[in-house]
């Protein structure tokens, strides 16, 4: 039993060391291979009707489990993607709810000369815009659970990370963001709020999982384009003070 969904859980996607063997701050980081670092429980539904309206939708809600750990002193993250475009040439968003302990998304868009942190806890929403791609952080001492609904429609791409040997900056125990040496260009970071977006119910007061059978809300995660002012508005939203 856990607190973050009441159904079952099918069996997860395990992303081991050994997958994130490329895009390490210290690459010759000595861990065991196959130790997990974090969990991806895809497809889910609390109903089948909400299953089939998700698959209609052509979305997928998914919840991932990142325990707490640092790896040669950098937080535990996510491997790191962008996704592509759709058939209109823009780039698939997705929108995350922080359900347990605290994230640190980390986004950039393609040559790094906007790169942003979003500091989100239980509740609050962040959305990839499209274009960016993003890393999850879990800077914290429990485990980070989150959600997110995302378009079925592509594969993510990890090769630009992987080339890299990572996002532009690397978040080391303690907070530091150490720069990536294969930016040189990479601007500095701006730390943003997480999404409110009430015309869309991307509130805090509103659960992920209560968009599911709300089309309006979820449009953008297929038609984008469609958006584009709600994308704009966002990277102008600072961290209030
Ligand atoms: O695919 P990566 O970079 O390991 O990141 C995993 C995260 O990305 C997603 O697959 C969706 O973008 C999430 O479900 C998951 O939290």
């Amino acid at each position: 039993m856990n607190g973050y969904w009441k159904g079952t859980l099918p069996e997860p996607q395990v992303r081991t060391i050994g997958d994130m063997r490329g895009v390490l701050a210290d690459p010759d980081c000595a861990a065991a291979a196959d130790q997990p670092l974090y969990f991806m429980y895809r497809h889910l539904a609390l109903s089948e009707d909400d299953r089939r309206w998700l698959e209609e939708q052509h979305l997928s809600y998914d919840i991932t489990v990142i325990p707490p750990q640092t790896l040669c002193g950098e937080y535990v993250k996510t491997k790191g993607h962008y996704h592509i475009e759709n058939p209109e040439g823009v780039g698939y968003p997705e929108i995350y709810e922080v359900l347990e302990g605290e994230g640190h998304y980390l986004l950039q868009n393609h040559d790094a000369s906007d790169v942003i942190m979003i500091r989100a806890v239980a509740g609050q929403k962040v959305l990839i815009p499209p274009g960016y791609g993003h890393v999850t952080i879990n800077p914290g001492k429990e485990d980070l659970v989150m959600s997110n609904l995302v378009s079925t429609e592509f594969s993510s791409d990890y090769a630009p990370y992987v080339e890299k040997s990572g996002a532009a900056y690397y978040e080391m125990e303690g907070g530091a963001l150490v720069k990536n040496p294969a930016y040189p260009h990479a601007s500095p970071v701006r730390h943003l709020a997480p999404v409110e977006v009430s015309e869309l119910d991307l509130t805090r007061r509103t659960p992920l999982y209560d968009l599911v059978g709300r089309p309006a809300s979820v449009a953008f995660l297929n038609h984008p384009e469609q958006f584009m002012q709600i994308f704009a508005g966002l990277t102008e939203y600072p961290v209030p003070r």
